[in-house]
């Protein structure tokens, strides 16, 4: 399975332009897509779902072009998890997921017989004779993914899959989308990094429409390599001057103190050590790199 995605553009009739000449080569296994809100990551995957039509460009499922006639054809190797969806709320959830496969076209015996397998996956067998209106928020999540898993794609596109899961379930649902991505293609797009951390070796990083970073994880976390630093603090007001003082990711309540991050090309001018760089660490260099990148390019021009 392969999807190539060439020089695609979605602009709304609003003007904006939620997608800005990308270029995507998704391989197997699950690739990661992170971005900010608004970066355009879920008008990027209605576009790999054949629902909207881009504006420019062309994308390729297995050497078969969108728009040409067989988006049939592509749809029934595509499942999707929207970010939003509602699931017949007055059928059971057992009822909903067999009629969402007869829909499907998913022979009867082989459709109880998957339903089976993803709700134990998933930890719903208990819950499968309750109505989806009475699902929790992330019990009605995980119907949600049986149902784009039910005709075994092999492009699988979830949209944000762990939103509203407790951590055990998101470990779950992590684990099953790696174990579901053996021989296929998953795209897992999420702002949660430490689900990508978990769960992926490559990765895109959408800002504005357009990818700022595409690559692996790995080689995005050698780029933060040695800017990333860790100063222990007493409390919250010394935390709070550091802040002002230097560029800082993120601070967490530690048995003596605090720990505050802190990214930076040198090393401070204040006790601290390098960390181990995780994926966030990475990940928020990245963000702040382009951000003051295109800050400078404004003021430059507005010179
Ligand atoms: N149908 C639409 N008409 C006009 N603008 C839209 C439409 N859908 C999305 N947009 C705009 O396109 C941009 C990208 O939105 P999109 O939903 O793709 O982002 P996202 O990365 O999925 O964000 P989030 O992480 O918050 O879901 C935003 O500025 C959004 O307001």
């Amino acid at each position: 399975m392969s999807v190539n995605i060439k020089n695609v553009t979605v602009t709304f009739k609003n003007q904006v332009r939620a997608v800005d000449h990308v270029n995507l080569e998704i391989p197997h296994g699950v690739y990661g897509l992170l971005g900010e809100n608004g970066a355009g990551k879920t008008t990027l995957m209605r576009v790999l779902t054949t629902v909207l039509t881009p504006s420019d460009g062309e994308v390729y499922l297995d050497g078969i072009r969108y728009g040409t006639g067989k988006d049939e054809v592509i749809r029934q190797k595509i499942g999707y998890l929207p970010q939003e969806l509602n699931l017949y709320p007055g059928l059971p959830v057992q009822d909903c997921l067999e009629y969402l496969g007869e829909l499907s076209g998913i022979p009867k015996e082989e459709c109880k017989k998957r339903i089976r397998y993803y709700l134990e996956k998933t930890g719903l067998t208990n819950h499968r004779k309750k109505k989806m209106r009475q699902l929790s928020g992330g019990m009605k999540r995980r119907v949600g993914l049986i149902q784009a898993l039910l005709n075994e794609p092999e492009f699988l596109i979830v949209d944000e899959p762990t939103t509203g899961l407790d951590p055990e379930e998101r470990v779950r649902i992590r684990n099953l989308l790696v174990d579901f991505s053996e021989g296929r293609t998953v795209l897992f797009s999420t702002h949660v990094v430490e689900d990508i951390a978990a769960t992926c070796s490559k990765l895109a990083v959408m800002r504005k429409g357009s990818f700022l970073y595409t690559g692996t994880v790995q080689a995005l976390l050698s780029r933060a390599k040695g800017k990333i630093w860790t100063a222990n603090v007493a409390d919250d007001t010394e935390a709070k001057r550091l802040e002002k003082q230097y560029r800082t990711t993120s601070k967490q309540y530690t048995e003596e103190g605090m720990t505050v991050k802190i990214i930076s090309d040198v090393k401070p001018d204040i006790d601290c050590t390098q960390p181990k760089i995780t994926l966030e660490d990475a990940y928020l260099y990245l963000m702040m790199e382009k951000k003051k990148q295109s800050a400078l390019k404004n003021k430059n021009f507005s010179q």
